[in-house]
């Protein structure tokens, strides 16, 4: 008897929702699209490139957009005889300085076993490396720096590079730099001197409204899903709960995929909408476990003394009864407590993550105050918890509060 069968009846290329899918199309984005070509354009007039950098919410299009730009410029381009463009691509989330993107850099452009190690080298030796390896290219490069604000304060490349022909160190090759990233604050955070050179051009990607993420859905479920495999509406709810949350195009394609799986798994004919409803509990909860796991204990305290007053109907509750709750579970776990300032801090973490959320009070002459309530489903929450908490009997104890106040 065959154990595996072949299942296309909702799938016709689930390939096309996932994230190494490259779009033929890229849909609602046509204002970044002129304005980022206008950006290039000195590419194709063959002088200097510009510096562009690219900032705007995780999933809003960035590297979508310059993925199918920078191809279409390389086939462009070809056609002149006078200009040799190359691109480099690099995503600098594991590197943290200048010093180490260099490095990376250096030991994509060389041949194997010509590696440089990532330590020993004093910073300019390896920045002049890699200005070697730019001339041995030649040309015009174009050097697109993914997550470029993993690299922090460290920020001397970006100075450099830019100014790399004036200072002599560049000759044959002449670099453009597109430095892309989902943290607002890093663009401020960078030397004035850098910030005019790096954001010569600045292109914003705003979050996606509703409307917008739907036609996205719709041009690639065209691709991914079969004709009869959508149930109506499915798209709008998807594109709705994403546009809600995030008015990221990642969030809503993964809803997506894996509202199919779930179709699929559960033999439907069709995607409907309760598959989304469950894939969005699940997403939810992994997203809940991914931040948990990031916790420290006493973090994953205070949030489980939050799901505790929860289950009690106690939610929005302020601070000094949630450390009430904390104090009892720490003993409960035999951790030593903290002050209620430090959990209050891992309170405010937590609303970071989008776990909590927060509500400020006013309390006439003693000030403001905040409250807390879980903003992700109790039992995602609850879930996850069991998870990363080894408190088993409080866990169950919580449980059976909820399920006696009708709390899911
Ligand atoms: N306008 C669009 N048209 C078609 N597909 C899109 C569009 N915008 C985003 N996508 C798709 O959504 C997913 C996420 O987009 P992308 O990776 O470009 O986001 P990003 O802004 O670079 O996010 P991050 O900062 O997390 O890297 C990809 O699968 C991409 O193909």
């Amino acid at each position: 008897m065959r154990r595996f069968e072949r299942k296309q009846n909702i799938f016709r290329n689930k390939d096309a929702l996932g994230e190494s899918y490259q779009p033929d199309q890229i849909e609602e984005r046509d204002e970044e699209i002129d304005e980022y070509m206008d950006a290039l354009q000195p590419v194709v007039d063959g002088w200097e490139p510009n510096n562009i950098f690219l900032y705007g919410n995780t999933g809003v299009g960035k590297t979508a957009v310059t993925d199918y730009l920078l191809e279409r410029l390389q086939n462009d381009v070809s056609e002149y005889e006078d200009i040799d463009l190359s691109v480099i691509s690099l995503n600098c989330k594991t590197l943290n300085s200048s010093y180490q993107v260099a490095v990376e850099l250096v030991n994509k452009l060389r041949p194997a076993g010509g590696e440089i190690s990532s330590t020993g080298y004093p910073q300019q030796t390896v920045f002049k490396k890699l200005y070697e390896e730019f001339e041995a290219i030649g040309g015009t490069i174009l050097l697109v720096l993914d997550e470029i604000d993993s690299i922090g304060a460290r920020d001397e490349l970006l100075y450099e590079l830019p100014r790399a022909r004036a200072n002599n160190n560049l000759d044959r090759a002449k670099v453009g730099v597109i430095g892309i990233s989902n943290d607002f604050k890093f663009r401020d955070q960078l030397d004035p001197r850098v910030q005019d050179t790096l954001c010569e051009r600045e292109l914003h990607f705003p979050p996606y409204d509703a409307p917008e993420l739907e036609n996205i859905l719709d041009s690639r479920a065209d691709v991914a899903i079969t004709e009869d495999g959508l149930e109506q509406g499915v798209l709008n709810f998807c594109a709705a709960l994403a546009a809600r949350d995030s008015g990221s195009a990642r969030q809503a394609l993964d809803l997506l995929r894996l509202a199919g799986e779930i179709a699929e798994n559960s033999n439907a004919d069709l995607i409907k909408r309760d598959h989304v409803e469950a894939a969005r509990a699940r997403l939810e909860q992994e997203r809940v476990e991914e931040g948990m796991r990031e916790l420290t204990t006493h973090g994953r305290l205070a949030l489980l003394a939050v799901i505790s007053k929860a289950a009690k109907e106690e939610t929005p509750c302020r601070t000094r009864d949630i450390y009430e709750e904390y104090l009892t579970l720490c003993s409960s776990s035999g951790t030593d407590s903290l002050a209620q300032r430090s959990v209050h801090n891992h309170l405010s973490d937590l609303r970071m993550l989008g776990i909590l959320s927060a509500f400020e009070n006013r309390s006439g002459s003693r000030g403001n105050y905040y409250s807390y309530e879980l903003d992700v489903p109790f039992t995602s929450a609850i879930e996850a918890m069991s998870d990363v908490l080894r408190i088993d009997s409080e866990i169950e104890m919580i449980r059976e509060i909820a399920s006696v106040n009708g709390i899911s």
